[in-house]
């Protein structure tokens, strides 16, 4: 099917067992998700990591410089369930249980990331690919190519970071006509079917990915779910 995996960095598995999991089911391209952290040797533990498990990619998360205001989980109280971790950034389930979700997440990002300071630096620690994921504007995507990135990924974070962002399926043809095929174009959001996935690749993108469709197939019936929620729709 020719499916490739992202891994978070706030993943509740370790990227080594995700791409052990991968690459039991078939030919998987992993990428590692990183945000640019307060601590460059968390941010370069992760890399490290990525790297020797295979990953071909960083796909850095430009636009959660810190965590949007997320009213339905503050209500509930959101956090991780008992006994899951975030193995990428060395918290056990018994650490981040003593924090909210917000405060952990704003404990490890940093909120002063610019395109000058965090690409030079993933530039002298890796030789991986580097994307940026998180991008809506035709600028941003001139700025992506001025400081040779491989790819961009035009996502809002599945709408869950700020509120009256634009749909992705709108912020895509002026990005890939900006994009001028020096630049790679993936995207995300809302993908739910294949006509959806037709719609992304005839507006200019390459690939889409998928976030909560996987979860929510996963959640029905495991991961045989989850594999039929990719080849039925
Ligand atoms: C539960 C959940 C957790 C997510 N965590 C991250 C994350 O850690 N880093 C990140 O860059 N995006 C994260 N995202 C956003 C996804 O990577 C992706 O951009 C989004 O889910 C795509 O939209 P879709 O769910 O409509 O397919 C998360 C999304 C969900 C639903």
């Amino acid at each position: 099917m020719n499916v490739n995996m992202g891994v978070s960095s706030f993943s509740n598995h370790s990227v080594e067992d995700v791409v052990a999991a991968g690459m039991a089911i078939g030919p998987v391209h992993h990428v590692m998700q990183l945000y640019s952290m307060k601590d460059r040797k968390t941010e370069e533990g992760i890399i490290r990591r990525a790297e020797a498990a295979g990953c071909k990619a960083i796909f850095l998360t430009a636009d959660s410089p810190v965590l949007g205001v997320r009213y339905n989980e503050w209500r509930n109280g959101f956090q991780p369930s008992p006994g899951l971790g975030y193995p990428m950034l060395n918290r056990s389930p018994e650490d981040i249980a003593q924090q909210s979700h917000d405060d952990g997440f704003n404990s490890f990002n940093s909120d002063s990331h610019s395109w000058a300071k965090e690409i030079s630096w993933l530039r002298s620690v890796t030789n991986m690919e580097i994307w940026i994921k998180g991008v809506l504007t035709p600028e941003d995507v001139e700025l992506a190519v001025e400081y040779k990135c491989d790819g961009v990924v035009i996502s809002n974070h599945g709408g869950r970071q700020l509120d009256e962002t634009p749909a992705t399926i709108d912020a895509l043809p002026p990005c890939a006509q900006a994009a001028r095929g020096r630049i790679r174009i993936h995207v995300d959001g809302g993908i739910r079917s294949g006509v959806d996935i037709f719609k992304a690749l005839a507006l200019g993108a390459e690939c889409c990915w998928v976030g909560r469709p996987a979860l929510w197939g996963l959640a029905v019936c495991l991961p045989f779910s989850c594999l039929s929620s990719c080849e039925h729709n």
